[in-house]
């Protein structure tokens, strides 16, 4: 019989191993993913849980809320707040950071998250995810500011894809691991060692209908693309567009791909649509920790310095070489202005 190795065994593996990650930070994995699999429980009654449609409120950004954009959310704090491993968490769906109440004890991380990823595929039953990033807290009293510390300074980064499986996918800067919920015996079992994401590929990801507000560089890449086999690019290329990141980038981390939510002329003033903090950096992390690539078009998404902590940030990701294509068409651009 192969042994099977639990998420607990390899984070225990990782207290003492290379990365000898701190016991808080381990404690801290285990209780984010015993959160997700409450979401996953959730997710999959739908209908009979009465946990689909609106909630009839908005989010911070102006986002009309999901039920279960909620019920994640709630489940995640109260998952967390009492453990003694964070100092606080932030959240797409809170307009502030939630500090941990003072009669629990504090402890040295700050989680961030976005409960639900791809809201809109909720109602018709197709993969969504949570996406969670780990800091470190600098000290002192926990503010907004607190979080606002760059991508390279995560300690940890993953997601859960609520799927036909559920599965963990997890970095804590030592290459990435998957494992697979087993239901039967409600423990995560790893399914993948060691991610890697091809350099090549021929498969992109990007919302399609919004062609024609896109910037110069990245219809350029594209039409390349479709230009298939004919055009510059000597090869025919495949599309997906899954509409829940967290299920485009676990296809990227799987067999390779190019995801891109660019900026466009929709809303000038808005760097991009996909939230840095929630999304972006935890994505970035994963994809470079499985040798791929994460940028905004001109830098590495891991180096913006954030501003506020629901910034929003134009985001190419995935196979290294189509990244670096996509990033220098941005470049070209840029120089020729
Ligand atoms: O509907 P669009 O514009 O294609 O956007 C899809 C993108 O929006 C998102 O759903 C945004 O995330 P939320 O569902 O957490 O708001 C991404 O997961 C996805 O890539
Ligand atoms: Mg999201
Ligand atoms: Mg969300």
């Amino acid at each position: 019989m192969t042994k099977r190795i639990s998420l607990t065994q390899y984070l225990i593996e990782q207290q003492r191993g290379e990365a000898q990650i701190p016991a808080q930070l381990r404690l801290l994995i285990e209780v984010v993913a015993r959160a997700c699999k409450r979401i996953a429980i959730s997710v999959n009654k739908g209908a009979l849980g009465e946990v689909l449609g609106t909630a009839g409120s908005e989010n911070v950004q102006g986002e009309v809320q999901k039920k279960l954009d909620i019920i994640a959310n709630e489940v995640l704090i109260e998952a967390n707040e009492w453990g003694g491993h964070l100092a606080g968490m932030a959240s797409e769906e809170m307009d502030d950071m939630h500090a941990v109440p003072n009669r629990y004890p504090q402890g040295e991380y700050l989680l961030l998250f976005d409960p639900l990823d791809g809201s809109s595929n909720i109602d018709v039953n197709v993969s969504i995810g949570t996406i969670f990033s780990v800091l470190k807290h600098r000290g002192g009293d926990v503010t907004n500011d607190s979080f606002l510390q760059a991508g390279t300074e995560q300690v940890c980064a993953g997601y859960c894809v609520y799927g036909p499986q559920t599965t963990l996918v997890l970095t804590v800067g030592q290459g990435v691991v998957m494992f697979t919920l087993d239901r039967e015996q409600g423990s995560w079992v790893m399914t993948t060692e060691s991610v890697q994401i091809p350099e090549d590929t021929k498969e992109f990801a990007i919302n399609m209908s919004n062609m024609r507000h896109w910037d110069a560089p990245v219809k350029r890449y594209i039409d390349e693309c479709l230009e298939g086999k004919e055009g510059v690019r000597g090869k025919d290329f495949n599309m997906r567009w899954i509409a829940s990141m967290v299920a485009d980038v676990h296809r990227i981390l799987t067999r390779g791909g190019v995801f891109m939510y660019p900026w466009d002329k929709r809303e000038p003033s808005k760097p991009g649509k996909l939230r840095l903090m929630y999304e972006a950096n935890p994505m970035s992390f994963l994809v470079e920790q499985a040798g791929g690539a994460a940028t905004n078009g001109l830098q590495r998404i891991m180096e913006i310095e954030p501003k506020g902590l629901h910034e929003r940030v134009s985001v190419i990701l995935g196979s290294k070489n189509e990244v670096e294509r996509v990033t220098a068409y941005h470049r070209e651009a840029q120089q020729a202005k």
